[in-house]
């Protein structure tokens, strides 16, 4: 046993995540982190090309449309995608608080099943904030932005540096990623902008 606490319950001295002043406004696309992320890189034709939005306070909004490339059992959409894109709106979060983090735990209910085509409307929040982890609640609707959930998330985030991808990526694909000024400038501001 390692001793780390994994629960999703924010502990008591916990604190309000706080919307850093340089974040995109509400209503403001929050562009994609990577080209070839597969849930929001335009360089993935398979992936899920999600495309988060800024909201109120630290939540996100995006939509996605499911493709017959995402399916699990006929015509529907296969769970592990429908997690992915829980987990790609929950990971915009990091823009509202101008800190990068990574997934450490993701809990995920399926509630209903959802149909190749359909569109999913998912909302993401941040709640809490303790030390580097960042305790946020996500939702996918379908039917409408106020239509039935279809799939809802608990997770918790850890906040990383960009050290992070550097030391655990593949060579080439970071030696590429630090080769791209764009990159790096965005990478390197959420650093140095606490
Ligand atoms: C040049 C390149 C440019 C790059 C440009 C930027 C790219 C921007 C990318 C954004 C990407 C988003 C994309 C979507 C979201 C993914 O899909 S992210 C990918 C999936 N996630 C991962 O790969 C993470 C893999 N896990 C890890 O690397 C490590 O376990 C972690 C999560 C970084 C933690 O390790 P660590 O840094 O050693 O931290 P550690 O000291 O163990 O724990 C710190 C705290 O977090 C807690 N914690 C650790 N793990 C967990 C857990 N699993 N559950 C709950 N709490 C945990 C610990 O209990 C501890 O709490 P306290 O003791 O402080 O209270």
């Amino acid at each position: 046993m390692s001793g780390r606490t994994t629960a999703l319950t924010p502990p008591g001295d916990a604190v309000p995540p706080v919307r850093h002043p340089e974040a995109p406004a509400p209503g403001e696309t929050i562009g994609s982190h990577y080209e070839h992320c597969f849930g929001c890189g335009g360089g993935q034709p398979h992936g899920l090309h999600l495309e988060a939005r800024a909201g109120e306070g630290v939540s996100v909004t995006a939509e996605f449309r499911v493709r017959e490339a995402h399916q699990g059992a006929p015509g529907l959409a296969h769970g592990g995608v429908l997690a992915t894109a829980l987990d790609e709106t929950l990971g915009s979060l990091g823009w509202l608080l101008r800190v990068i983090a990574v997934t450490g735990r993701l809990e995920t209910d399926f509630v209903r099943p959802v149909p190749v085509d359909t569109v999913l409307h998912l909302q993401a929040e941040a709640l809490a904030v303790h030390g580097r982890k960042i305790y946020c609640t996500a939702t996918g609707r379908i039917g409408g932005p106020d239509g039935p959930v279809a799939v809802q998330a608990d997770a918790v985030f850890v906040e990383v540096k960009v050290d992070h991808f550097i030391a655990n990526g593949r060579k080439q694909e970071i030696q590429a990623a630090l080769a791209d000024p764009d990159q790096v400038k965005v990478a390197r501001a959420f650093e140095v902008n606490p």
